[in-house]
């Protein structure tokens, strides 16, 4: 995917002020960058929820990516158990009118399965830990077969076997064949991803830039100077 002089932001001003990149296919793209750099944003605009005020994406697909956001657009307050919310997942293939068949279920099956919450299939959306609920959204992002899956930051807030898990589902996903990116600030996931996007205050960081901003983010605590 190329990314070509993308403008966007929300009032005056521009958070993303040119943005030229390439997204490989097929591959995970960390997006990485300090608080406010704009990587939510851009998230956004490769999701189609946020327009560019100018530049383009190429190529454009038909397909609707997934975008996994921290929080989900359903309030907490609503009985929807953890199937019903992976199962809405399967609206972009269905309509939300339509029965699910037996696909779909299997579908919503596997999903639960890989991202480890099949045990908690019945319970409330409401009544889960921050991560159970963030590996929820996950699994509802897989769940719409798409072929560019976008996460914000999905490792926050998970223990260390969650979040082996989520690396784990993220490199599976890419092997068969969907474009991740993912906004991130883990140092293991950064290590992991077969690619960088770093962002600094809305452009691209330049080469020296950001190996800068990348050891800052990889280097244990304890490795700084
Ligand atoms: N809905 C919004 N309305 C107005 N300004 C916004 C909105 N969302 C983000 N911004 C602003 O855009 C800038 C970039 O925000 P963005 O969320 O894209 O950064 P980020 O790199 O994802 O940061 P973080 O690491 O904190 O998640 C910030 O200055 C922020 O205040």
């Amino acid at each position: 995917m190329m990314l070509n002089d993308l403008r966007a932001g929300y009032g005056e001003g521009d958070v993303l002020r040119g943005i030229d990149a390439e997204i490989p296919e097929g591959a995970v793209t960390a997006l990485v960058g300090s608080n406010g750099s704009g990587k939510s944003t851009l998230l956004g605009v490769l999701a189609g929820t946020i327009s560019p005020r100018t530049g383009t994406v190429t190529p454009r697909r038909r397909v609707r990516p997934a975008f996994v956001v921290q929080r989900g657009a359903a309030p907490d307050s609503l009985p929807l158990t953890v199937r019903a919310t992976v199962a809405m997942g399967r609206w972009a293939h269905r309509g939300f009118w339509r029965p699910l068949n037996r696909h779909d279920r299997a579908v919503i099956d596997r999903c639960l399965e890989r991202t480890g919450i099949a045990d908690l299939a019945g319970r409330r959306l409401g009544e889960l830990s921050g991560g159970q609920r963030r590996r929820a959204l996950l699994a509802q992002g897989l769940a719409q077969e798409t072929d560019l899956l976008l996460l914000d930051e999905p490792s926050t807030g998970l223990d260390h076997e969650a979040g082996e898990r989520m690396r784990a589902t993220i490199a599976e996903v890419a092997a068969e064949g969907v474009t991740v990116v993912h906004a991130t600030h883990d140092p293991e996931e950064i290590r992991a991803a077969a690619h960088r996007l770093v962002l600094d205050r809305g452009r691209v960081a330049s080469p020296s830039a950001a190996e800068e901003l990348l050891d800052r983010f990889t280097l244990a605590p304890t490795d700084r100077g």
